[in-house]
């Protein structure tokens, strides 16, 4: 379902992120990429929704090589992959409701079939009875879980996470976990990077470490490995 075939990323200032990785995730599959500060993990993940392009490489979402294909395709791509991230991301003028909407109002569905999806994610993540806040009345932990409900709202095949709890209290943490989880239990590929320990060795997943911009550990049911 993702592959990536021999992928090189230097930025334009000549940092070399990543240096010839090979790896590839089945459909329905929970991979943590673990790895130390700088080494890779956000561009890896950026590499694979086209935030990022290879600058040599193939990488397959399915059977597209979207190292190639073209700008005005990028949006059609993006609804196949929902991506969250460690600040959340609201649009802070729109309530939780609206902020989800928008995802499917941009694709221009429909206003009955906005209404039944947003409603749909909103009781995955179990915030129906928050429809109408706005993010500033959150707590940091019910944010996120509306940026997971956006991320999802056009049933993407793969759902990525980067640091999705990494500003979130150990207990909220584990909420976000449960919530992923139940994602992935419906079908969805998940990716996510973290650096949260205790998560990684508590729920066994796949464990893909990078360090330098190469993969050097891919355990089925791996451990985080490193001290925090
Ligand atoms: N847009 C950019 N332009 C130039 N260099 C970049 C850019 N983004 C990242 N880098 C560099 O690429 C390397 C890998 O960074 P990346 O953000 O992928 O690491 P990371 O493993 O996600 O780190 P962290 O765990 O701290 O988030 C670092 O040396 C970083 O400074």
């Amino acid at each position: 379902m993702i592959e990536m075939k021999d992928v090189w990323k230097a930025y334009p200032n000549n940092v070399k992120a990543i240096n010839g990785i090979n790896f590839q995730v089945d459909k329905g599959e929970f991979v943590y990429i673990v790895g130390p500060s700088g080494a890779g993990k956000s561009t890896f993940i950026k590499l694979i929704y086209r935030e990022e392009k290879p600058s040599k490489g193939e990488i397959f979402v399915d059977n597209t090589n979207i190292a190639k294909i073209k700008e005005r395709h990028v949006p059609f791509l993006r609804r196949r992959i929902g991506v969250v991230f460690q600040d959340f991301r609201l649009l802070q003028q729109l309530n939780v409701y609206e902020n989800i909407a928008y995802a499917l109002e941009v694709i221009e569905e429909e206003r009955d079939v906005i209404k039944r999806k947003v409603m749909d994610v909103l009781d995955i993540v179990q915030l129906k009875n928050k429809a109408r806040a706005f993010p500033s009345e959150l707590s940091g932990g019910e944010q996120q879980r509306v940026a997971i409900a956006r991320a999802i709202v056009n049933q993407p095949e793969v759902l990525i996470a980067d640091e999705p709890t990494g500003n979130l209290d150990p207990e909220t943490a584990w909420e976000i976990m449960d919530v992923l989880d139940e994602i992935n239990h419906r079908g969805t590929t998940i990716l996510m990077a973290t650096h949260n320990k205790d998560i990684v060795n508590t729920i066994k997943k796949r464990v893909i470490a990078i360090e330098s911009g190469r993969i050097v550990r891919d355990e089925v049911r791996g451990n985080y490995g490193y001290e925090t």
